[in-house]
């Protein structure tokens, strides 16, 4: 049977998982897809930090060997920034390969454009990575809220906050012994400013935003800070007072039809339905004005919970049973 050849651009935290991840459950993905898949090239851009991974994938500083060869059908994308992140993947789909980012800080920005191109090119883009780490969140909203409304959205969308902010109450660690091990997991950025200063949520957010509303909201108008001001007092008053602090995204659909966003650290009491979502965790509760309210939980970073995401991407790509992911 002719393999599914697919190919990676990064590897790092999540480039590592995707890649042990095909390798470990390379059976279940035969008999899932029907076909084995083969990971055919590597694009990094040390070449000195990566041995040779396996004799039959290319290890490359070029991406015109994912370009230019045929035979790859599908491009997991998995670097830090907006580009060169954006040129590739426009690359990609033009040259007629179906892609699958975790690039949220790229997303963000030109998710909008990438979905467009990817429908001109008769090829499917998933972005599930993007938000929330392993949570289906993508998948959930675009398949399974198609009748709902959707008015409002609360989540914890960033693993290195929650998880900070969690070992600062339950083990009084300081705020940069915290941020150390979410960096040694593999949960925070290379730059973990983003993390912290509230960046990645609103990349997320955004994401978020452009999915179930079609648009993002003004971004002038965004509340918008992390949690580099909370202090071991303010995290103790919190407990005290029975609340917990989390990091809060939050977006919200008027009956006019506008769009309010705030991304800011908020003392939940314990009936908020973020109060117990702790650790790496993150969660995402929706409001819908056919079912109510509905949240999903589960781990929001790390390679394994990031990787299955992308090759949950991957299957519903190659599924000849599923629907095309809608672009919005
Ligand atoms: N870590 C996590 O839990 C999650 C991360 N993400 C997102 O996934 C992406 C990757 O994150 P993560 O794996 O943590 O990052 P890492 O810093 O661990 O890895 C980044 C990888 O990208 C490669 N790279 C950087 N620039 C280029 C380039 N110009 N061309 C080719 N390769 C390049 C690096 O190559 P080299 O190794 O040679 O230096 C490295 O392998 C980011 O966009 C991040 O926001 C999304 C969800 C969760
Ligand atoms: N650095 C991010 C990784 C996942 O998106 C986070 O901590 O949430």
């Amino acid at each position: 049977m002719k393999p599914i050849q697919v190919a990676l651009i990064g590897l790092g935290t999540v480039g590592c998982g995707v890649y042990q991840t095909l390798h470990i459950h390379k059976q279940r993905l035969e008999i899932q897809l029907g076909a084995p898949v083969e990971l055919t090239t590597v694009v990094i851009e040390n070449p000195d930090k990566h041995m040779k991974i396996a004799e039959k994938t290319t290890i490359s500083t070029d991406i015109s060997d994912i370009l230019y060869n045929p035979e790859i059908d599908v491009v997991f994308e998995a670097i830090n920034g907006k580009e060169p992140a954006f040129t590739y993947l426009k690359q990609c789909i033009q040259a007629g390969k179906h892609v699958v980012t975790a690039n949220k800080e790229m997303f963000a920005a030109h998710g909008r454009e990438l979905k467009e191109l990817a429908q001109k090119n008769e090829v499917q883009i998933g972005y599930d990575a993007t938000t929330a780490g392993g949570i289906p969140i993508i998948q959930t909203i675009s398949q399974l809220f198609r009748a709902n409304q959707i008015q409002q959205v609360q989540a914890i969308l960033n693993g290195t906050s929650n998880y900070i902010l969690t070992q600062m109450r339950d083990h009084q660690l300081p705020f940069s012994t915290a941020l150390k091990q979410a960096q040694k997991w593999g949960y925070a950025e290379a730059d973990p400013t983003n993390d912290i200063e509230g960046y990645d949520a609103f990349y997320k957010l955004m994401i978020l935003s452009d999915l179930i509303f079609d648009r993002q909201p003004d971004q002038k108008n965004i509340r918008h800070s992390g949690i580099t001001g909370i202090t071991d007092e303010a995290i103790e008053k919190a407990q005290q007072d029975g609340k917990r602090i989390k990091h809060i995204a939050s977006i919200k659909y008027d009956e006019t039809g506008n769009l309010t966003a705030e991304i800011e650290p908020i003392a939940v009491p314990k009936e908020h339905p973020l109060y117990a979502v702790e650790g790496v965790d993150n969660a995402i509760h929706l409001k819908a004005d056919i079912v109510g309210d509905i949240t999903l939980t589960g781990p929001g970073a790390g390679a394994f919970p990031t990787a299955s995401a992308m090759v949950e991407d991957l299957c519903l790509i190659l599924s000849k049973q599923s629907a095309p992911i809608p672009v919005s």
